[in-house]
């Protein structure tokens, strides 16, 4: 009803912010677009679900997640790809994964930093109710 829609803009209002935030910083700057099949032919063979910052922000304005969990899950999948696609002991490898924890912690971090548990709870209910 009229309530769950304000609450579900709210959040969209706020994972919109959290998702820009994290597409400014330049640690993070190989997650925010689609990997470019040209430029890496090898990789939906590997990457079975690819994501990135620029996809979930699409996401956002296609009322995609009715709660911040739906959000870092799609986060956890930019992370979990960048492991399987770079599980070498080599130096290119190794940054890469570090940058993807660092995405991943970061992005949790800000949530809890900066959402009430109270409204997550609310938009949960609207989402297992629907
Ligand atoms: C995002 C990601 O997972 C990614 N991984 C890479 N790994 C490598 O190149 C490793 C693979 N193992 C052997 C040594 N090279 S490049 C790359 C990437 C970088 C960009 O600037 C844009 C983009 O779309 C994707």
């Amino acid at each position: 009803e009229e309530e769950e829609e304000a609450t579900l803009r709210e959040l969209r209002i706020f994972l919109r912010e959290i998702c820009a935030k994290l597409a400014r910083n330049r640690t993070f700057y190989i997650f925010t677009k689609p990997v470019d099949e040209e430029e890496v032919p090898d990789y939906r063979e590997i990457i079975k679900e690819p994501m990135d910052l620029e996809s979930m922000m699409t996401k956002i304005d296609k009322h995609e997640y009715e709660c911040a969990q739906d959000f870092l899950h799609d986060i956890d999948l930019i992370c979990t790809n960048a492991l399987e696609y770079n599980p070498d002991r080599n130096p290119e490898d190794k940054v890469i994964r570090h940058r993807a924890c660092t995405l991943r912690d970061t992005a949790y971090a800000y949530i809890k930093a900066e959402m009430d548990t109270d409204f997550e709870e609310k938009c949960r209910g609207i989402r297992d109710n629907r």
